[in-house]
């Protein structure tokens, strides 16, 4: 398998602390715990099989040298208890491997699975914080790395510490007068390898910043090309680039000093090693102290406790960066849900809102005050417009009544009841909204309008898409309700969209109506159909219009001014257009001049 290569910022310390992070995502593999036990065991036992060999691969070369102290005494004998063995080992490791893929795949869906549905419970702030494309590669790349840990970097991790511990103490036994030689030369040469190995990962580290910054120049230039061009900059920039080039060239130079100094040095150093644990070796045998198969032995088992040496090394910096990935994952699982009242009422919603002192701030941008004290009441199937410009806040209000925010002040009632009494389920069903972005999910039409009601059976589905004069269009597709939309499905326009959306909301039937008022305008006819798209939707129902277009509003009940994070004005279209001196006015005459 190719491993990804470490990024240094991913890894983390192993130090207790962050031994428990590892912990608490290892605690999903609790419910798989009996074949995880076996696996476990099956690792052991495979190892241990496999740390025979080298012992009896010696005795192979004894025997044939007529050695007849040992049980088997037939070379034919002795080779086939070596095939024996690699065949057993070969059965255990299938059924290792199989179990441990099954517990971490099981296990890392569920982490996956309840972060999912821990990220869907998450307020909205939440998002305004954290970038769509850092909480995919939590739910994809960071637990993809925890899987491999808990799949084959903990097994290996078991399985080469099994492997240092026999193997040291097999070539302890059988040959302890070389390998007490070999201790004495090895841990002086990995030492100074490891010293080595740190100051030149440091010293590339430095010469990959510097390729950064030139990736960044370049990155920067090609996105304002247009800048560049138009300023005649091209050579300016060139030269910015080679500057930064020089700086990558020097860092690496540098670094590659020291490597070249390493690899000289450990191929020196190494092979000297070798031939000296070899040349004492070879004193041993010829005063007939050790034997050519204890000699075969013992090589064969340094090269296994080497090759776990170099392995445990690798292993821990993949330790290292899943630490990282379960800190990542932790995170959020540690983030608090959206708060939510346990009681639902029984009686329905009827849509009475006021909105009594209210200010607000987001979190995010403490310093704009955005609402101050505002107060508005809106009556049971009223049809109220909300005006303003742009940024004043119409969206806010709606954001707060339907509690996708919290940490206001004042009160904000329905039928005479704070939100924050009902559940969150309750409120949320009982008002509807149409944003100005309508976005469809991938799927079919059907599909699309059902999201309002998924229970909704095939004739409430058409009876919506029909009121929302969405039908017509429908049937012109050849699949009909079939017919797929999205990414991948036929483009609609933006008034088919807004019908789609509309005829979704109708399924739902709230009591209460948000209607975020597209910014721009359609063509006439697709203008009119969605007018009366909306006029059905409004029916019997409160309605709150937060309008971009004025001429769209003249019907409406009530129009609220929102200026300065307060209601300024209230009134009919006709009232407030009387007061020649009214904000109303102001933009009326604004949006004419536009
Ligand atoms: N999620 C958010 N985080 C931080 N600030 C926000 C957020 N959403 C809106 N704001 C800020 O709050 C203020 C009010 O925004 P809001 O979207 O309510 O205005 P609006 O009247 O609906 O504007 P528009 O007519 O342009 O849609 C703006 O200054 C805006 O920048």
């Amino acid at each position: 398998m190719a491993r990804e290569k470490l990024k240094e910022e991913d890894k983390r310390k192993l130090n207790g602390e962050n031994f428990k992070k590892l912990y608490s995502i290892f605690q999903y593999i609790v419910p798989y715990k009996s074949k995880f036990l076996v696996g476990l065991v099956f690792l052991v036992v495979g190892s241990f099989l496999l740390l025979a060999f080298p012992l009896v691969a010696g005795k192979l070369i004894d025997v044939a040298g007529g050695d007849q102290s040992w049980y088997l005494t037939d070379i034919n004998q002795v080779a086939l208890a070596l095939m024996g063995i690699l065949f057993l080992q070969g059965i255990i490791s299938y059924f290792r491997v199989y179990l441990f893929a099954q517990v971490s795949e099981n296990a890392m869906a569920d982490v996956r699975t309840g972060l999912y549905q821990k990220l869907i419970h998450l307020p909205i702030s939440f998002y305004d914080k954290n970038r769509t494309g850092d909480l995919m590669s939590r739910i994809t790349a960071d637990i993809s790395m925890l899987q491999t840990t808990f799949s084959t970097t903990l097994a290996e991790v078991i399985r080469q510490i099994v492997t240092l511990a026999v193997g040291l103490t097999m070539i302890f036994i059988t040959t302890p007068a070389l390998s007490l030689f070999m201790l004495c030369v090895l841990p002086v040469i990995i030492f100074a390898a490891m010293l080595f190995g740190k100051k030149i990962r440091t010293l590339s580290r430095k010469s990959q910043d510097e390729l950064a910054v030139s990736s960044t120049i370049a990155e920067e230039t090609f996105q304002s090309i247009l800048a560049v061009k138009s300023f005649t900059n091209e050579s300016f920039e060139k030269n910015r680039f080679d500057g930064a080039m020089g700086k990558v060239i020097t860092a690496a130079i540098h670094a590659a000093k020291y490597r070249a100094g390493f690899i000289s040095f450990i191929i020196f150093a190494l092979f000297g090693a070798m031939v000296a644990i070899i040349w004492y070796g070879a004193v041993l045998l010829q005063n007939g102290e050790m034997s050519i198969g204890d000699l075969i032995s013992f090589v064969l088992y340094t090269s296994f406790i080497g090759g776990s040496i170099a392995g445990l090394g690798d292993l821990f910096g993949q330790i290292q960066r899943a630490i990282g990935a379960s800190e990542r994952v932790l995170e959020i699982q540690d983030e608090e849900s959206e708060t939510d009242s346990t009681t639902t009422v029984s009686t329905p919603i009827k849509g009475a809102i006021a909105f009594d002192q209210v200010s607000f701030a987001y979190e995010s941008r403490q310093d704009i005050q955005v609402l101050n004290r505002l107060s508005l009441q809106i009556k049971q199937g009223q049809k109220v417009a909300l005006v303003g410009k742009s940024g004043a806040g119409k969206t806010t209000i709606a954001q707060l009544l339907m509690r996708l925010y919290n940490g206001y002040e004042g009160t904000i009632a329905v039928d005479g009841k704070e939100i924050k009494e009902y559940s969150l389920k309750d409120l949320r069903d009982s008002i509807g909204m149409v944003p100005q972005e309508i976005i469809l999910f991938g799927g079919s039409i059907r599909e699309n309008i059902a999201y309002g009601n998924p229970a909704a059976s095939e004739e409430e589905v058409i009876a919506a898409a029909r009121k929302a004069h969405a039908m017509d269009f429908i049937q012109s597709f050849p699949e009909g309700l079939d017919t797929l939309v999205g990414e991948r499905g036929v483009k609609l326009s933006g008034g088919q969209r807004q019908r789609i959306a509309i005829a979704r909301t109708i399924l739902k039937n709230p009591s209460i109506l948000i209607l975020d008022e597209a910014t721009s305008s359609l063509d006439a006819e697709s203008e009119n159909l969605v007018q009366q798209a909306f006029n059905e939707l409004m029916k019997e129902r409160t309605t709150l219009i937060i309008a971009h277009r004025l001429a769209t509003i003249k019907a409406v009940d009530q129009i609220f001014v929102l200026e300065h994070g307060q209601i300024a004005e209230s009134g009919t279209h006709d009232s407030l257009l009387s007061n020649p001196n009214s904000t109303y006015n102001h933009l009326v005459n604004l949006q004419l001049v536009e």
